[in-house]
């Protein structure tokens, strides 16, 4: 369980009912470029959500990430978080964020707290003193607590370069909550990790929002990470091409399959072919039919199936039409 400190709230204006981050019109051109990276994206990501960019390479999502976290200058449009504007309050905007960029920048020659007090320092979180025990005790219990929340206690007084991929990220993450932020951005966290350490990993996150209300707004190319996410926003050439939960995604654009196969194939196939049912053949007959009429169909075919299968699309399946598409 989390200590008092580290259970408190960010001292933000946030509110349930008001979105903590909200996007109108950014744009992004990099200087010389014909296009525009980030070509005009609007959305809102509510209090507390778990929220994910996608998109395929150069869609524009580090650009955007990097606008949001005020580490990049947008062209034109505006965004706020926690209600503060990122153009004119980038200070305050600061305050409310913690940021995982995709190169891990630990000095691995420390111990994973030495990491955490130089960062907690630099940020005029606490005052600098040079062992653990000296430090004062409220840095101490939030380290404490919050090493605890990412697994990685056991480890806190080892050199980082001892450290495997997934606990230099947890340590990252560790580092980046430090200041109780509203938001927690995450570029790309699991990229070269083992899928044990990114499972672990994505507990822990689960964690971290169910204890502390953090908003987490990720970017990622695993897409199987973003199927429990609250809010997807789908990039492609810089624009949004997809947005909603995971299940308004598929559902807008992908209906359930129906995989159905015989000893006579042949016979099957006839059968599909004289209904007029566009069909795929591989492992099976693969149709694509509303939910309505699979019983209809299987009802209405003379040849005995040795297979029925209905499969729901992946948000990966989805995700590839939508790219394929645009
Ligand atoms: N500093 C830069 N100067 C000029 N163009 C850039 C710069 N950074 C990115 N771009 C271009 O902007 C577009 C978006 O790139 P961006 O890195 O934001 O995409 P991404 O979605 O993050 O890709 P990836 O998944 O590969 O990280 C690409 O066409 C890229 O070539």
């Amino acid at each position: 369980m989390l200590s008092q400190a580290a259970r408190t709230l960010p001292g933000t204006k946030a509110q349930p009912d008001v979105p903590i981050i909200a996007v109108e019109n950014l744009v992004k051109r990099y200087k010389k470029a014909e296009k525009n990276a980030v070509d005009g994206i609007s959305f809102t990501v509510p209090a507390g959500a778990f929220y994910a960019l996608l998109g395929p390479n150069g869609a524009g999502k580090t650009t955007a990430i990097s606008m949001l976290t005020t580490t990049l200058a947008p062209t034109s449009g505006t965004v706020s978080i926690a209600g503060y504007d990122l153009m004119t309050q980038a200070d305050l905007v600061r305050r409310q964020l913690g940021i995982v960029f995709q190169k891990p920048s630990l000095d691995l020659n420390l111990t994973a707290e030495e990491n955490v007090r130089l960062h907690a320092t630099l940020y005029g979180l606490y005052p600098y003193r040079p062992l653990y025990r000296l430090m004062p005790s409220a840095y101490r219990a939030q380290v404490h607590a919050l090493a605890e929340l990412l697994g990685i206690e056991e480890s806190l007084f080892k050199p980082v370069k001892t450290f495997s991929g997934g606990m230099k990220r947890k340590l990252e993450i560790v580092r980046s909550l430090l200041h109780r932020p509203a938001v927690l951005f995450l570029d790309e966290p699991t990229t070269g990790l083992d899928p044990e350490s990114r499972r672990s990993l994505w507990d822990y996150l689960r964690q971290v929002r169910a204890e502390s209300g953090t908003t987490i707004f990720l970017t990622t190319h695993y897409l199987e990470e973003a199927e429990g996410a609250d809010g997807i926003c789908i990039l492609n050439h810089g624009r949004i091409v997809s947005t909603g939960t995971p299940q308004q995604i598929k559902a807008a654009l992908l209906q359930p399959t129906l995989l159905i196969d015989a000893q006579d194939r042949e016979q099957l196939r006839a059968e599909l072919q004289q209904k007029g049912l566009p069909f795929e053949e591989g492992a099976g007959f693969s149709i694509t039919i509303d939910k309505q009429d699979i019983h209809h169909l299987l009802k209405s075919l003379a040849t005995p199936l040795s297979l029925i299968q209905t499969q729901a699309p992946t948000l990966e399946d989805v995700y590839i039409q939508i790219i394929k598409q645009d």
